[in-house]
């Protein structure tokens, strides 16, 4: 599902170049629910970023889905995002101005999809997010959690076979976390979305497959350990 060969995020600073990803090599399979886990600052948010054409790398390649991410110009990357990726974030990104079945309904609307079809999926994602009845409220209306569950339907409304998700349960309470973890273990299980969650929280690590660890720019997992070694800052910089 997912393929990283190569790849490096360099960003250009005053005082040099800065590897926020150094040389990177992964694969991720159909179906898989991985967690990336890191201290602050490693390149979780930049792998992420990566993975969603939301940014692209300074060299290597990028395979989601078998489509070559270097290889989009900008519109069709636009629209890589918009129909094979759902994106979760931690502050939920929700639009304050639009209620909650009209941000459900946005990636659709984008995509010329009918009024009806519009109506129907944007209700049937209500009952899969148990969000009965809250489809005309606004989202700070709504608790954390519920928003979170909002930004979850809204980021499968397209039927994506992969789900970013960049701290989920970051600004939730325990409870809240676990439901909204259970949430995506199931579209994992049931819909066999491909699921990669950034998370700082090692219990939400576990309900994922298996868990990659990112540290200062280097990916580190079982295929990948014979790449770690334990770089500081300075060894990022060119
Ligand atoms: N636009 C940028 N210009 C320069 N450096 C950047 C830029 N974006 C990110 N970085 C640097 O790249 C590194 C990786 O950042 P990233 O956001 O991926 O970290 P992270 O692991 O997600 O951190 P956190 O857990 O705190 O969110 C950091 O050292 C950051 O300062």
């Amino acid at each position: 599902m997912i393929s990283i060969s190569n790849v490096s995020k360099v960003y250009s600073l005053e005082s040099g170049d800065f590897y926020a990803l150094k040389n990177n090599n992964i694969n991720i399979e159909k179906g898989e629910f991985v967690a990336i886990m890191g201290p602050s600052g490693s390149g979780k948010s930049t792998l992420l970023q990566l993975l969603g054409g939301l940014d692209t790398p300074t060299s290597g390649k990028v395979t989601v889905d078998g489509v070559e991410l270097n290889a989009l110009n900008e519109k069709e990357r636009t629209l890589f995002r918009r129909t094979k990726v759902g994106f979760v974030f931690q502050n939920y990104q929700l639009l304050p101005m639009m209620t909650v079945g009209e941000n459900i309904a946005l990636s659709l609307s984008a995509n010329n999809t009918s009024q009806s079809e519009i109506k129907s999926t944007v209700q049937k994602l209500i009952v899969d997010v148990n969000l009965e009845g809250k489809e005309p409220q606004f989202p700070s209306q709504l608790s954390g959690g519920q928003q979170q569950r909002v930004a979850i339907a809204r980021a499968i409304a397209m039927k994506p076979r992969l789900i970013l998700a960049d701290e989920p349960t970051g600004n939730l309470d325990q409870k809240n976390g676990i439901d909204i973890l259970k949430l995506l273990s199931k579209l994992n299980k049931e819909e066999q979305i491909t699921i990669v969650m950034v998370t700082h929280d090692l219990q939400a690590a576990q309900i994922a497959d298996r868990i990659i660890v990112v540290q200062d720019g280097l990916i580190i997992d079982e295929e990948n350990k014979g790449g770690y070694r334990n770089e500081t800052v300075a060894d990022r910089m060119a």
